[in-house]
């Protein structure tokens, strides 16, 4: 059932009275039920215990190395918990979804836990019902929401690239339809869309899209939304659900400061009703939460848990034994050089949506920019015009609109464009081809070439191009996956049985990760390895956006260290989009130009 805490109070502030109305989401085992004080959890029972365990695949006898061993973790309802882990591998294992597609994740349920916790609830006994000793079904009242590791149903590859153009009926449903999809039949009538759904679900939705910001963005196609309002509408989605305890990794990527600020207090605020309870993931390199008062720190097979002010040592100890201090010298800061964007007056509007206007900005051989902007203000589609994506790109047809590589828009083919643009952008990374049994790294990387999404060529790496051709891209290739495989970052190989010995040969160990296929990857070597994509060919102009998601502090520091050592040469420009300005590659003192968009206009400086 439903926890009474947040919802109660919202529904005397607005005057409704759910108790005739059936709730969604985690229900009893009779599975219908009403709101009625009877049915509230218990708030002195654990929400998780686990008395001091080994923790095993499926299929793995007890004898086998386990996943985690010794764990001893209780979770009590007043406590609010973070596990905090690598992006890449050992959180997703306790937490997340696994980049195999194979759901092992000991808190959903999906690794066997050995001596199993107690029943009736098992590894949850606040799902159990006091009375009746029946408990709930975790699938039911359990909720993972991650934004460390999305993928695209089936793995096969999207076009992202939709949404900037005439929405397709089938992509018609708009984020409010999006949150109550037993209404989706009736497209016509979207101002009766949500009154189907019980009034509970209603108050919630209504005090959830307000607070989150989202209430502007309602009736818009759910694909047209940006990618920090997508995931506020992704965490708003599972509220709704109302599961009894929601996992939430990395809710906080992607989001501009004000966003992540707003996110944190909903969180807490629903969290300290336990409507539902919360448990955050972050990476070992990410700042603690203020109202976190507990950590679970995963860590080479162990998962050491406590209070923060007890966990904190260590976790900054993980921390900086994982990434040591940049200590790359300051960038040498080239003059720039010519143009290689030029934008007068762009403007882009849906309908009446103006979302870019009268935005002028010039981009120079050279150049290192940040481009800032809060969620939604058009950084995204700025950059969907400069790689030709967005429809709206043709349209700027006055004569110095927009002119890239010293032509007008209009006069050069999408396909040139993405052959002098390397790009990683979140869209980008969710819809690259992932279906089995998928790409090689080397393929993935060679991709880069032409900026598609097949392989071509016997080598991968292009048709049409000649011997020498050929040769000199299979040893750009090879370069890029020495500067940024798995040497660079310190990690064992993924194969790591055949790895022990770290001392064996550079190339080998390379050639090895070369061959392994992109979607078996975890989430943050997908990220590098679509960075090495984007270097690949050495364009002319480069666009870096969110391009740490997902990547742990080893891989951080190591991409940084080959941006700002020679891997982006003088001649290109970079264009960085994120909302931290740790996270650009270069310092202002290095040459980097700030460009801020806000309310469609662009400032520079
Ligand atoms: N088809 C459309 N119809 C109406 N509005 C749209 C459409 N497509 C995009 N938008 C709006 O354009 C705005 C700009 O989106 P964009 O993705 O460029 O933002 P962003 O700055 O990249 O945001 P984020 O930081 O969240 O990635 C958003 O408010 C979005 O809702």
């Amino acid at each position: 059932m439903p926890s009474p805490g947040l919802l109660y109070r919202l529904q005397a502030r607005l005057g409704v009275n759910s108790s005739h109305h059936t709730i969604r989401g985690c229900l009893a085992p009779t599975r219908t039920a009403k709101l009625s004080g009877n049915s509230r959890r218990n708030y002195s029972t654990p929400v998780l215990t686990i008395p001091k365990a080994n923790v095993y695949r499926f299929g793995d006898a007890n004898r086998a190395t386990p996943v985690f061993h010794d764990v001893e973790w209780t979770i009590h309802p007043h406590e609010s918990w973070a596990v905090v882990g690598t992006g890449s591998g050992e959180k997703s294992a306790l937490f997340d979804r696994q980049s195999d597609g194979a759901h092992r994740q000991m808190l959903t349920g999906h690794l066997r836990i050995h001596p199993p916790p107690p029943p009736p609830a098992g590894l949850f006994p606040f799902l159990a019902d006091s009375k009746t000793q029946n408990a709930r079904d975790p699938h039911d009242c359990v909720a993972l929401v991650s934004f460390a590791n999305r993928r695209a149903a089936g793995g096969a590859f999207y076009d992202y690239t939709a949404r900037y153009g005439a929405v397709r009926e089938e992509d018609r449903v708009t984020l409010r339809q999006s949150m109550f999809p037993e209404t989706i039949d009736d497209l016509k009538a979207q101002t009766r869309m949500a009154l189907a759904a019980p009034a509970t679900d209603r108050v919630l939705f209504a005090y959830l899209v307000d607070k989150m910001g989202l209430a502007h963005l309602l009736d818009l196609p759910r694909i047209a939304l940006s990618n920090g309002q997508t995931r506020r509408a992704r965490i708003l989605k599972a509220l709704l659900a109302k599961p009894h305890l929601l996992l939430l990794d990395e809710p906080l990527t992607g989001l501009d400061v004000e966003s992540r600020a707003t996110v944190l207090a909903i969180l807490h605020e629903l969290h300290v009703t336990s409507d539902p309870h919360i448990v955050l993931g972050i990476r070992m390199q990410d700042a603690v939460p203020a109202w976190i008062t507990h950590l679970a720190v995963v860590h080479d097979g162990t998962v050491r848990t406590g209070p923060k002010a007890a966990m904190l040592a260590y976790k900054a100890q993980l921390s900086a034994a994982a990434a040591p201090a940049d200590d790359t010298p300051p960038a040498q800061h080239a003059p720039l050089g010519a143009p290689v964007v030029e934008m007068h007056n762009v403007i882009v509007a849906y309908g009446p949506r103006t979302v870019l206007k009268d935005v002028t900005w010039t981009i120079r051989a050279g150049g290192r920019y940040h481009l800032q902007g809060a969620n939604g203000s058009g950084k995204t589609t700025l950059l969907a015009l400069l790689t030709g994506d967005h429809p709206q790109s043709y349209t700027q047809r006055g004569a110095r609109q927009l002119r890239l590589f010293g032509a007008p828009r209009h006069e050069t083919a999408t396909r040139t464009l993405h052959a002098r643009i390397g790009v990683v952008t979140p869209e980008l990374a969710d819809a690259f081809p992932r279906r089995a049994p998928g790409m090689s790294v080397w393929e993935a990387v060679g991709t880069g070439f032409e900026g598609g999404f097949v392989p071509l060529g016997p080598a991968g790496v292009g048709l049409d191009i000649g011997e020498a051709e050929r040769a000199r891209r299979v040893a750009r290739v090879r370069e890029v996956l020495r500067a940024l495989g798995p040497l660079a970052w310190g990690a064992p190989a993924p194969s790591s049985s055949e790895n022990e010995n770290k001392n064996e040969n550079w190339d080998t160990e390379t050639a090895r990760f070369a061959a392994l296929r992109f979607p078996e990857l975890p989430a943050g070597e997908q990220r590098l390895v679509l960075l090495m994509r984007a270097l690949v060919a050495q364009p002319p102009l480069v666009l870096l956006d969110e391009v740490w998601s997902g990547m742990d502090g080893r891989m951080v520091r190591a991409a940084r260290a080959y941006l700002r050592g020679g891997g982006i040469g003088e001649g290109q420009a970079v264009v960085v989009v994120t909302h931290l300005e740790e996270e650009v590659p270069w310092g202002v003192g290095e040459g980097v130009v700030r460009v801020l968009l806000r309310g469609g206009e662009l400032r520079e400086g």
